[in-house]
């Protein structure tokens, strides 16, 4: 048990971004095949737990809009419940940072990070291959924040291979809209036909995001957000969108992009992870 993690902690549940992200084909199930580098960055939410002896999981804080029961960090805790047989039960405080439906995995996050956090908390001792499989039955970006490491993922993105990655500061923009991801994969004019890499090949900067001029020709506050992104260099969307981001080698050139921002964008400054910071809850 590590006594660093206790139940008065702040489990952070990070976002993620899709340094590139491309479409590779398509399965049976109409899901579609990616390739992507997922990274974790030093921004996010942040949940608290209490233990509860009535056996009922409880999110004391539900979000607009998103009902108790259908909210990823319930169905988490109750799908851990399940799978371990177990009786006991939490309050879920959840303090949302990241915007629903922008593309940095927030909901996921929060699923993962309820995973590790009650995994280690109810002492139920699952193994990490074990909470990856309960996680992508709630989302296919689950797996990665359990995985934890910096990673070049394929399938629908649960076929997890860990990358070295290079120390690097982020501006995040977050356009004003909820992108639904189901609107960008079903959008007939995506390209679905990008030759697959080997992982080994993946090198920093390489490969470019499918979904974005999807997104893009959908949602003009996305194009107009990362049209002022790219006088700093490349700038992609992130997963299926809204948010968008470009790398920086220090942290003062980050800051110095986001002073320019104009009054009507909003963004923020993080560095890029190494790991998850819950990677070190399970062996
Ligand atoms: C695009 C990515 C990239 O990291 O991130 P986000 O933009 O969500 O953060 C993910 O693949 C998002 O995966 P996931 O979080 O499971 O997507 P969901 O919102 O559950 O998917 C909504 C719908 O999009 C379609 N979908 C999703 C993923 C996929 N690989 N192929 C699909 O065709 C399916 O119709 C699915 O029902
Ligand atoms: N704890 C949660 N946080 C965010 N979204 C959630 C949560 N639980 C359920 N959802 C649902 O998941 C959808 C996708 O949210 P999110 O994962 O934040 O965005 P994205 O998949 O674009 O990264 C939301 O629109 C919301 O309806």
């Amino acid at each position: 048990m590590n006594p660093a993690w206790t139940w008065g902690s702040a489990y952070p549940a990070p976002a993620k971004l899709n340094l590139f992200l491309h479409v590779v084909g398509r399965r049976a199930d109409g899901y579609h095949l990616l390739q992507t580098l997922f990274r974790f960055v030093d921004y996010g939410d942040t949940l608290h737990f209490a233990p509860r002896e009535d056996g009922q999981v409880r999110l004391l804080n539900p979000l607009p809009g998103v009902p108790e029961e259908s909210d990823l960090t319930v169905r988490a805790a109750r799908l851990l419940q399940q799978a371990a047989n177990c009786t006991r039960g939490a309050d879920i405080r959840l303090e949302k940072r990241l915007p629903m439906g922008g593309g940095l995995g927030g909901g996921s996050s929060d699923a993962a990070t309820v995973l590790l956090a009650l995994n280690h908390l109810w002492q139920l001792g699952l193994s990490r291959e074990r909470l990856q499989a309960l996680g992508l039955t709630l989302g296919a970006d689950v797996p990665v924040f359990i995985f934890g490491r910096t990673a070049f993922a394929e399938g629908v993105g649960e076929a997890l291979q860990a990358v070295p990655a290079t120390p690097a500061w982020y501006l995040v923009l977050q356009p004003p809209v909820a992108v639904p991801t189901v609107d960008i994969f079903r959008a007939p004019e995506l390209k679905r036909d990008t030759p697959a890499m080997a992982a080994a090949d993946w090198r920093p900067g390489l490969g470019g995001n499918d979904l974005e001029p999807v997104a893009c020709a959908r949602f003009p506050e996305v194009a107009r957000h990362l049209a002022w992104l790219q006088r700093f260099g490349r700038a992609r969307m992130s997963g299926s969108g809204a948010c968008v981001f470009a790398e920086f080698p220090d942290q003062a050139g980050a800051e110095a992009a986001l002073a320019q921002l104009p009054p009507d964008m909003q963004g923020w400054v993080a560095p890029g992870l190494d790991s998850h910071p819950l990677y070190g809850l399970l062996p």
